[in-house]
């Protein structure tokens, strides 16, 4: 059922949450808000009736609601005089806050600079933080724009224009971020990120200032952003964490903070797996004949299934994609539907999140072959995997591989290798006990995780690694099932 705002109905409803006295009058819409959305779902037996993302979807709709009657400010780009140094931060700042120029409308002058304005939806994997703030974005009134971005994407694309903009400006100096700001809010006046972290110093600097720009009255921008983490746990232990504390009391302060708390990862439900992922039976060497002719066919069947809607059959050798002026080759591929790489030409060479980004946006299905097992050796190339793997997750990219062993053994202690060839393992000593270690670690108790994936996750030092890692394997789990070769990303 959906319903019909009206232009009373808009009064009605026009400042509680945004606290903006500004209305927006329309036509009657056609609306359908996320709760009629979530239960259309549920109806059609697309989704499962989940209590707990049900309380959340009422909250969403109570913003949904706000959102009808909000009139965004016009946003002007600032003059580049106004941003050379010498000018001084403190102007900057100024004009973000309401001293400077409002078009002369006082409306946004006045708003409330502290009422709501955005979602934080925390909690842990698979529990359906993308699926609602998807869900949300369907419902977003028409006469908003709106942008739903991966926020890895969002920050390279950030850095990108600053780039840019420094170059087009002749001016190494330039205080480029009231520039971004006012970009973005022309844009989009909602802004919806998917899986916001902060793990660099230079991207938490950049984020608390364009983050007080976009939500102050003058931008008016509304944010909805998934999470892994609670605004208080964003960045910990980073490089001078203490200069980010204000972007997360922002957060705190501007935007509902939700914790999504279903104990379903609707990853882990069991569904037909498909046979995306090939490895060699128990007792069957990885070199030998029987193995070797396996992978030949796996590899040639799916290459010929992924680029069966390709009108054009014809398979390149070595080609160069462009990457922010680097060219990167691709050893084999069929564009725009398939593309082929080992797992050392994939991951053992210095490739950055930018090339796999590239990569996942550039081709709808991979095969990687000869993936060997992993080890705490090759810290970099698991990392890199991880990588691309979000990358290609995130474009609802496909994966077929052949790899050593199914991806819960892969990765292994480096003494239980054979040396010097990792697509052989001995035989594994009797490690009884060592996974109870792991019974508090944060993984297992915060996030759900097996302690078996805990233990392979002390790989790597740093929370948020090992968090990417667990997630990678739960992804990996969804990836092979034939709800996710079924429905992959239409071709553009
Ligand atoms: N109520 C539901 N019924 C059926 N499937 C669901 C439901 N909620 C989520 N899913 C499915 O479960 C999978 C995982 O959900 P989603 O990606 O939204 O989780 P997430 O919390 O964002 O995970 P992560 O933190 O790893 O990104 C998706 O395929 C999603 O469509």
């Amino acid at each position: 059922m959906s319903r019909f705002i009206t232009p009373a109905r808009c009064r009605a409803i026009a400042n509680p949450l945004l606290g903006i006295r500004r209305f927006h009058f329309s036509v009657p819409l056609l609306v359908r808000t996320p709760l009629e959305e979530y239960n259309f779902k549920v109806e059609q037996g697309t989704l499962r009736d989940d209590p707990y993302q049900r309380k959340i979807i009422s909250t969403l709709s109570i913003f949904h609601e706000m959102l009808s009657s909000y009139d965004p400010p016009k946003v002007e780009t600032p003059a580049i005089s106004d941003l050379k140094p010498k000018i001084g931060i403190r102007k900057v700042f100024g004009s973000f806050f309401g001293k400077g120029k409002n078009n002369g409308n006082t409306d946004v002058a006045l708003a409330d600079e502290n009422a709501i304005k955005g979602i934080y939806l925390y909690g842990d994997v698979g529990c359906g933080k993308t699926m609602l703030m998807d869900l949300f974005y369907s419902t977003i009134p028409s006469h908003l724009p709106k942008k739903r971005i991966h926020f890895h994407q969002f920050m390279q694309h950030l850095h990108k224009r600053s780039h840019q903009l420094k170059i087009e400006h002749n001016h190494n100096d330039l205080d480029v971020i009231p520039l971004l700001a006012a970009e973005i809010a022309q844009d989009s006046t909602v802004l919806c990120f998917d899986e916001f972290q902060v793990t660099d110093v230079a991207d938490a600097m950049l984020l608390r200032r364009l983050l007080m720009a976009l939500l102050s009255p003058d931008h008016g921008v509304l944010l909805f952003a998934t999470s892994n983490r609670a605004p208080d746990d964003l960045y910990l232990n980073g490089i001078q964490r203490v200069s980010f504390i204000p972007c997360i009391q922002l957060i705190k302060r501007q935007c509902r903070v939700i914790y999504l708390n279903s104990p379903t990862d609707y990853r882990k439900i069991p569904k037909p797996v498909s046979s995306v992922y090939y490895f060699p039976k128990p007792g069957v060497k990885w070199l030998s004949k029987t193995n070797q002719s396996n992978c030949k066919k796996h590899v040639e069947q799916w290459y010929e299934y992924f680029n069966s809607e390709n009108d054009n059959q014809t398979i390149l050798e070595n080609h160069s994609l462009e990457v922010w002026g680097r060219s990167l080759n691709v050893p084999l591929s069929s564009p725009p539907t398939v593309a082929q790489f080992t797992f050392h030409d994939l991951c053992g060479k210095p490739m950055a999140a930018g090339d796999y980004l590239m990569l996942a946006n550039s081709y709808q299905s991979f095969i990687v072959t000869d993936i060997p097992y992993l080890s705490i050796d090759v810290r970099d190339q698991v990392r890199r995997f991880i990588t691309f793997l979000d990358a290609v997750y995130d474009a609802h990219g496909r994966l077929a591989v052949t790899a050593a062993a199914p991806f819960k053994d892969l990765f292994v202690e480096p003494e239980d290798l054979q040396k010097g060839n990792y697509m052989l393992y001995r035989r594994q000593q009797d490690k009884g006990g060592v996974e109870e270690t792991f019974e508090d670690d944060e993984l297992v108790v915060k996030h759900g995780f097996d302690k078996s994936i805990a233990k392979k996750a002390s790989m790597f030092a740093n929370d948020e690694e090992k968090f990417a890692f667990a997630r990678a394997l739960s992804r990996l789990q969804q990836m092979s099932t034939t709800d996710w070769i079924d429905n992959v990303r239409p071709l553009q």
